[in-house]
C-alpha cells in the first residue's frame, strides 16, 4: 500500500493512518456528485475493516448504552441515496447513534461500492458503535450475477473486489442486541436445537462461502413462512421455518424475537410469527420498480422496538444492475 502515491492533483480530504470525520464528510459528497475516492483508500479502508470484523465473534454482543439508540437497519442493495435519507431522517452515525446493517449492503442497485465504502469507514471510526451482519448477498456467488463485482471493476479494479471478498467472508453473521433480540440476515435452522452458543462457536473463517448447506448458509438464506412446522426454500437453497420453529428458539434461548431481513416487505417491515420473528428491509422502491416502503428499527436503551418508515428518494438515473456482466440476461444475449 505505501508504494502507492496520491498525487498532488487528488481534489479530495487525505486519509492517513486512521479514519476520520473529515474523511467520511468529503468521500460522502464525492458519492453523491458522482465522484470516487483514491484507490489507495480503498484498499485501506478495506483491509482496516477486514482486521476489525475478523477479531469480532460469529455471534456480536451489543447493549444500547443509556442516552443512546441503535438502529437496526435491512438490506440495503447499493441504493446509496436511499442509505443517505436514512441518515439524514435518523442521524448520521455518532457515539450516540449506532448502526447495526443487517446484511445486503450490496448488488442489485449501482451504488454498492459507495455504500460498501460508507459503511465501512464508518465501521473503521467507530467498531464499537457500528455493526455489519453478514447477508447471503456479501458472497462471490451473488456477487459475480448481481452487480458488485462488476461495479468494483468499472469504478475501481479487480483487486478491490477481491479485497471486498475476502472481507466479507470475515464479517460476523449474528449480533445479539441487550440479550434480547438475535439479528441476522436471513433466519433460523433446519435443527430445533441449535443454541446461541452454536452460532458464537461457529468457525466462520474455515469456510469463506455459505455453500448450499450448514448453518452459515441457513443464517443466510432461510425465510419465514405463516404455517407451522417447516418448508422447502422458493429460493431452492435453505428452508423456511413456521411460527412454532421460531417460538421454540426463542424459549430455548432466552430471546424475546429473531430480527432479519433478506425479504421485501410492502411496509418496509413486518412483525410475523406472533411477534417473534421481525423482517426489516431498507430499499424502497426496490430495484426501482417494487412500490415498497423502506424501514429501520430504534432501539433505546429500555430496548423498546420502534419501526419508522421512509420513501424512496430521487437519484442520478443510472439503472439498478448497471454494471453487472455476469448478470442472467447477460448470459442469455
Ligand atoms: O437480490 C435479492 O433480492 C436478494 N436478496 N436476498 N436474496 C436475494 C436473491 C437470492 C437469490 C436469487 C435472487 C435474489
Ligand atoms: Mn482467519
Ligand atoms: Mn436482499
Ligand atoms: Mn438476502
Amino acid at each position: 500500500l505505501d508504494s502507492i502515491e496520491v498525487d498532488q492533483t487528488y481534489d479530495g480530504v487525505r486519509l492517513q493512518k486512521e479514519m476520520t470525520q473529515e474523511f467520511i464528510d468529503d468521500m460522502i459528497e464525492r458519492f453523491k456528485n458522482g465522484k470516487k475516492i483514491h484507490k489507495k483508500y480503498v484498499f485501506q479502508i478495506i483491509k482496516a475493516v477486514r482486521d476489525i470484523v475478523h477479531d469480532e465473534p460469529t455471534m456480536v454482543e451489543v447493549e444500547v448504552a443509556s442516552e443512546t439508540k441503535l438502529t437496526v437497519c435491512g438490506d440495503t442493495h447499493g441504493q446509496y441515496f436511499d442509505l443517505l435519507e436514512i441518515f439524514r431522517l435518523n442521524g448520521y452515525p455518532s457515539e450516540k447513534q449506532g448502526y447495526l446493517f443487517n446484511g445486503d449492503f450490496v448488488d442489485r442497485g449501482s451504488w454498492s461500492t459507495e455504500i460498501a465504502l460508507l459503511l465501512y469507514a464508518y465501521k473503521w471510526l467507530r467498531p464499537k458503535y457500528f455493526f455489519l451482519n453478514r447477508g447471503n448477498h456479501e458472497t462471490d456467488d451473488m456477487n459475480r450475477v448481481y452487480g458488485f463485482e462488476g461495479e468494483c471493476k468499472a469504478k475501481y479494479n479487480e483487486k478491490t473486489f477481491r479485497l471486498f471478498s475476502e472481507s466479507f467472508s470475515a464479517l460476523p453473521l449474528a449480533t445479539l442486541i441487550g440479550k434480547k433480540y438475535l439479528t441476522l440476515h436471513g433466519g433460523l435452522f433446519s435443527d430445533d436445537k441449535i443454541t446461541l452458543d452454536d452460532i458464537r462457536k461457529l468457525d466462520r473463517h474455515t469456510q469463506r462461502q455459505p455453500g448450499q448447506a450448514g448453518l452459515m448458509m441457513e443464517m443466510l438464506w432461510t425465510d419465514p413462512q405463516p404455517q407451522p412446522g417447516r418448508g422447502p426454500s422458493k429460493r431452492g437453497v435453505g428452508l423456511q421455518f413456521g411460527p412454532d420453529v421460531t417460538k421454540r428458539f426463542c424459549e430455548n434461548n432466552g430471546l424475546e424475537a429473531v430480527i432479519r431481513s433478506h425479504e421485501v416487505r410492502m411496509d418496509g417491515y413486518e412483525v410475523e410469527h406472533d411477534g417473534r420473528c421481525i423482517t426489516v428491509f431498507s430499499a424502497p422502491k426496490y430495484c426501482d420498480t417494487t412500490e415498497n416502503k423502506g424501514a429501520y428499527i430504534n432501539l433505546g436503551p429500555e430496548l423498546k422496538l420502534e419501526y419508522h418508515q421512509f420513501e424512496a428518494v430521487p437519484h442520478p438515473d443510472i439503472k439498478p444492475m448497471a454494471y453487472a456482466t455476469n448478470s442472467p440476461l447477460m448470459n442469455m444475449m
